[in-house]
């Protein structure tokens, strides 16, 4: 796999600067990077930026479906040890925090989950003690699965942001766009019929107890500026799924591990995914556990008014969860 053929949009240091102090100046008028003020305070910051920082922070517009954002600086040595565990994280590497929720802001409206990591706008990604083998940002010794973020809902982002704070073992993030596939229109028929249902993943205990039905979901979509997809086959059971069907999912899985990339993010870096268009997933590794380890922050966003999905989407339970929006759209 190519290590970073992924597209670099770089960020000036004039930009990297304005940025950075914006987002000092609102951790220091709102003490906490979890405030909710600080929340509704993004837009009218966003206003405050040059035009040109503004157009570097467009949404992604290629049919790459992502872009590493580089320019911003971090200092390790400013930095705390890495948190054993996100709930440890409190408020380390703040500014990052709020440095991620502008960047968002400028692309879409942040989003989180009541049921992840304490309803944070922004996640710790860090791996932890115990939990190694599982498909969860959480692990290390496994290959991460390509996957839709957030698959099992309709309300899942438009756009992924993960923030490199640390990554000493240069650990790849993996990312395959399915406008980068070669897929037989045959296929593309059949997956676009919803056929399997996609499961929440462990990172959701109220969720995976909803005792509703789970709705089948299609796994691809022809949107008008090309394909999408909602995909994540470690929670796709696939008994209830004709052999026909199921061979045109493997082949869909196949398809995107040859066009996959492998992305080492370098402290500082800002990788925006779109999520209609590119699966991600994570290498494995051997875990540190001694502060030095692997550490992202992860926002999420959606945008209005983009028909990358299906109708249909509207009508589902999404197992019982809702996403909270940074302020009320
Ligand atoms: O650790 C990574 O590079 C990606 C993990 C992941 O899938 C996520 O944070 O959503
Ligand atoms: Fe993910």
């Amino acid at each position: 796999m190519p290590t970073c053929p992924a597209p670099v949009r770089p960020l000036d240091d004039a930009a990297a600067a304005a940025l950075t102090s914006l987002a000092a100046g609102l951790l220091a008028d709102h003490a906490s990077a979890v405030s909710p003020a600080l929340l509704t305070a993004l837009p009218g910051a966003c206003d405050r930026l040059p035009d040109a920082v503004r157009h570097a922070l467009r949404p992604v517009d290629t049919d790459d479906g992502l872009f590493v954002l580089r320019g911003l600086r971090l200092d390790d040595r400013e930095l705390g040890p890495t948190p054993g565990h996100w709930s440890d994280a409190g408020d380390a590497g703040a500014l990052w925090d709020v440095t991620l929720l502008l960047v968002s802001a400028l692309m879409g409206t942040p989003i989180a989950w009541d049921g992840q990591q304490d309803g944070r706008f922004v996640h710790n990604i860090v791996p932890s003690p115990g939990h190694e083998s599982e498909q969860t940002g959480a692990s290390s010794e496994v290959l991460l699965t390509p996957h839709t973020e957030d698959a099992f809902h309709p309300g899942r982002a438009h756009l992924l942001l993960l923030c490199c704070m640390r990554n000493h073992d240069r650990v790849a993030t993996t990312a395959a766009s399915v406008r980068r596939t070669a897929l037989d229109p045959a296929d593309v028929e059949r997956l676009r019929r919803p056929v399997a249902p996609i499961l929440p993943d462990d990172a959701y205990e109220e969720a995976r107890r909803f005792a509703g039905r789970p709705d089948p979901v299609p796994t691809l979509f022809a949107a008008p500026d090309g394909l999408t997809l909602r995909f994540d086959p470690a929670y796709t059971p696939l008994d209830g799924a004709d052999a026909g069907w199921r061979e045109a999912y493997g082949r869909l899985g196949a398809e995107l591990a040859r066009v996959s990339v492998a992305v080492s993010l370098e402290p500082g870096d800002v990788l925006v995914v779109d999520n209609d268009v590119v699966v991600h997933g994570r290498v494995p590794f051997t875990a540190r556990y001694d502060g030095t380890d692997r550490w992202l922050k992860r926002a999420s966003a959606r945008v209005t008014g983009r028909p990358t999905r299906p109708a249909a989407e509207r009508g589902e339970h999404g197992y019982g969860q809702a996403a909270l929006t940074a302020w009320p759209v």
